[in-house]
């Protein structure tokens, strides 16, 4: 697993965009091989999301050939309600980017069969061959997509029971109105989640601190589901200073080295290359 710290928001925001961005444009996506790409909703994904938008405005990236997933949505809200993660989507991106929308999947928190529901999109990630780049963002208590606390690290999109802290946590897009939380949703599992070739995840703000040290300091644990990412062979997790709060300084000493020597291999490669070039 790589850790990347950045300043703030919106800094995560810009690398986890160009990082997305180069990823696409390497697999240069075709109408026959689309790329797959898993998506969160939440407000730490919206600095992506905004840098993702001016990537396209700028013509450095398109999602024409990109099919997306989305992670999760709550069961019982009309499509068009204001907190619908269908309306976030629309609203926070794909209303601003040049993705056709038959290319664009989220559950249906109404269907009127729930469990065919999630089945059917489960099915339909593997007849896309899986998903290429999962990006996801986590909760205070470290669920990734609605994967609460106790989730079985073996678990597939199905319906969940949401968990009264996470209730309280979202009621602040409800206007702060408890009941209006619905109390279910419908979500990938984490094994979905760890099934795709790459996983992303954004984790900012001191209110997510104590999770981050939980995943990625203690050992795999259905408690604090996040951490199933350390049984994934190619997982990032970009976080803000303010999320490392409950790291040790070690841990943020090494992650820093890592990157550091990191970007010195690649700058030796870089000059390599040129030298090569010109001689
Ligand atoms: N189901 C979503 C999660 O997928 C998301 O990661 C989380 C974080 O939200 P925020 O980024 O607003 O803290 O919110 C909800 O619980």
């Amino acid at each position: 697993m790589r850790l990347i710290i950045r300043h703030d928001p919106n800094a995560v925001g810009s690398y986890i965009a160009d990082y997305i961005c180069k990823r696409i444009n390497d697999f240069a996506p075709t109408p026959e091989k689309p790329f797959v790409l898993g998506l969160p909703t939440g407000s730490s994904p919206i600095p992506t999301y905004k840098a993702l938008v001016k990537l396209v405005k700028d013509k450095r990236l398109s999602f024409k050939n990109v099919v997306t997933f989305n992670m999760d949505e709550y069961v019982g809200l009309p499509h068009d309600h204001p907190q619908s993660y269908h309306t976030f989507m629309f609203r926070e991106f794909f209303s601003h980017v040049d993705i056709p929308p038959s290319q664009v999947n989220i559950l249906n928190g109404n269907a009127e069969d729930l469990i065919a529901e999630c089945n059917a999109y489960e099915k339909k990630i593997k007849e896309y061959g899986g998903i290429e780049l999962f990006l996801g963002g986590i909760g205070e208590d470290g669920h990734i997509a609605f994967n609460e606390p106790g989730s079985s690290l073996a678990s597939r999109t199905r319906i969940k029971t949401l968990a009264y802290d996470t209730i309280l946590a979202n009621a602040r897009f409800f206007d702060n109105d408890v009941a209006a939380v619905p109390r279910m949703a419908l979500t990938v599992g984490v094994a979905t989640v760890l099934d795709s070739r790459e996983v992303v995840v954004v984790v900012t703000g001191l209110r997510k601190a104590l999770a981050l040290s939980k995943a990625i300091e203690e050992g795999v644990n259905h408690l604090w589901t996040l951490s199933a990412l350390q049984l994934h062979p190619w997982a990032l997790i970009v976080v803000d200073e303010d999320a490392t709060s409950e790291l040790h300084v070690k841990t943020v000493k090494y992650f820093k080295s890592i990157e550091f020597v990191q970007d010195e291999v690649e700058r030796t490669q870089h000059e390599l290359k040129l030298r090569g070039a010109t001689n």
